[in-house]
């Protein structure tokens, strides 16, 4: 069983390991998609790199390969991995109904599944890629 997780991955946080360790749980083997920088247009850019981001995912251990997104078609690499399922993060504005509707028209046998969310574990854990870059702006900037 393939399992597919996307997201942007700008310097990981245990957010992140909760999310890819649930989607790794859902088969057997997790390819993950990173998405470009040029296609993030719903908050701020990444800092990092598309290859540095690919990078530390890709060495995680419950990550079995990842992979730069597509440039325009992001079910370009969804039809070259041939998943039995997409696991969305638990907050990713993506519509399931309208992906499912879209794996079917291109003949792909695929469910899409939610994730969970993570709690935080302890005291000041910072589980937003954002507010870690916020606490850096407010910490060591003058
Ligand atoms: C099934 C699926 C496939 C995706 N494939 C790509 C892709 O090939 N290239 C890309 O730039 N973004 C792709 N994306 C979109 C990004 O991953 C999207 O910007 C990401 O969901 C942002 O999530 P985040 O805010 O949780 O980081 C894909 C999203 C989904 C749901
Ligand atoms: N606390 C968390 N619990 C579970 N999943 C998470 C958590 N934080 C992020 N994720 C998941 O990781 C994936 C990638 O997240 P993303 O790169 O947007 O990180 P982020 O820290 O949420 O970013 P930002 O703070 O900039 O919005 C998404 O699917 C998201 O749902």
């Amino acid at each position: 069983m393939k399992v597919v997780a996307q997201g942007t991955f700008d310097i990981i946080h245990p957010g992140h390991v909760h999310y890819l360790t649930d989607a790794a749980g859902m088969g057997d083997e997790l390819h993950v998609i990173i998405a470009r920088r040029e296609n993030v247009g719903h908050k701020e850019k990444p800092v990092l790199s598309n290859e540095q981001r690919r990078d530390v995912v890709a060495a995680l251990d419950v990550v079995d390969h990842a992979r730069v997104g597509h440039e325009s078609d992001i079910f370009a690499p969804i039809e070259d991995i041939d998943p039995d399922v997409i696991a969305l993060g638990y907050d990713q504005h993506h519509d399931p109904e309208g992906i499912q509707a879209e794996l079917d028209s291109r003949g792909i046998d695929c469910t899409v599944e939610r994730a969970s969310p993570r709690d935080p574990q302890h005291d000041d854990e910072l589980l937003s890629t954002g507010d870690i870059i916020d606490r850096i702006i407010d910490q060591r900037c003058d």
